[in-house]
């Protein structure tokens, strides 16, 4: 515990996987003093004191952020905004909000407006997850080597931007910044679609009962693999599906073109195209490992 203490109080709203895991990082790197944990489920937020995840609890959002340096909001995406308006008149004077939403556009937009002078925001997004919720899935070493994108804009106070992508970093991301409308477009790719073909495989597979099989049961490395993101949290897809709307409507688009175009060439037996299609996709994916 020789590091420089960073943040002398930092306040979690929705102790669950992504703010536990903040938590976590910067408790094990020394740079936090105090952690409140702030949530409506009191079965959560004493498992979150249980595991040392927080140092104190409380469901009273305004209490929790009272004298906060950093206040992180972890709440699925469609709260982010009420959760917001419920901590930012009760922030003291300098300090900042941040928050890990999967989609940053609508929650920016909707949050900036209710900041008060003095109160700082600055919108961020760790790229880094698994498919376990609640305070018991968060770990420390999480957003090792990971990314975490920061979306400042116009109004993002450059000392406040600082702070944020210090606390990041300090988790162990490589902090890389980016308009809204960029970060919406590239998740809506790299992480809403998968997420979204991944819960309509399942559910594809899993009704098919043509010959009452159990097939599910059979369910081997490939479906295992492909759809480990399908035991993700509903509440959390849902919000993302709403919130990124455009940006995944055009992605399932293109994917249902790329499917379209399997389909006619396993149709048509076209040996030579359907060996390209499988070597284009081999070499994108072999060259991201
Ligand atoms: N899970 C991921 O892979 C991942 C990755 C990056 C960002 N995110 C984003 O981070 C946020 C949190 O996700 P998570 O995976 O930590 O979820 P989680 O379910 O593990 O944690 C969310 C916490 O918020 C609490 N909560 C839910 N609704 C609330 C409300 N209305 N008021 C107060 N508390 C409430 C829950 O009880 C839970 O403790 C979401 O916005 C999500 O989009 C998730
Ligand atoms: O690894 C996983 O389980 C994830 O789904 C993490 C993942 C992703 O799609 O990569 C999911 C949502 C996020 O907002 C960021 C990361």
């Amino acid at each position: 515990m020789s590091n420089q203490i960073l943040i002398p109080k930092l306040a979690i709203v929705g102790v669950g996987l992504i703010g536990g895991s903040l938590a976590l990082a910067l408790k094990a790197a020394g740079v936090v003093g105090e952690v409140v944990g702030i949530g409506r489920g009191l079965a959560n937020l004493e498992k979150a004191l249980e595991l040392g995840v927080v140092d104190r609890i409380t469901q009273d959002p305004a209490e929790g952020v009272a004298d906060a340096d950093l206040v992180l909001l972890a709440t699925p995406v469609l709260t982010l905004t009420e959760m917001a308006s419920r901590v930012l008149p009760h922030m003291k004077p300098g300090a900042v909000l941040t928050d890990g939403g999967s989609v940053k556009g609508s929650v920016a937009r909707a949050i900036e407006p209710l900041v008060p002078e003095g109160v700082h925001f600055v919108p961020g997004h760790p790229i880094a997850g698994t498919e376990k919720s609640g305070a018991e899935a968060a770990f420390a070493t999480l957003y090792h080597r990971r990314r975490c994108i920061l979306t400042p804009t116009a109004q993002t106070d450059p000392e406040a931007l600082r702070l944020v992508r210090r606390v990041w970093e300090t988790a162990g991301c490589e902090v890389v910044e980016m308009d809204v409308e960029k970060h919406d477009r590239i998740l809506g790719a790299i992480s809403h679609l998968p997420h979204m073909v991944a819960y309509s495989l399942v559910n594809a597979v899993s009704s098919y009962d043509r010959y009452e099989e159990n097939i599910l049961e059979y369910s081997a490395g490939g479906f295992r693999d492909f759809t480990r993101i399908a035991s993700s949290d509903p509440t959390m897809w849902r919000d993302i599906a709403l919130t990124n709307r455009d940006a995944l409507l055009e992605m399932i688009e293109r994917f249902e073109l790329s499917l379209a175009e399997l389909k006619e060439d396993i149709r048509g037996e076209k040996k030579d195209r359907l060996y390209d299609f499988f070597l284009r996709s081999k070499q994108s994916r072999d060259a991201i490992l």
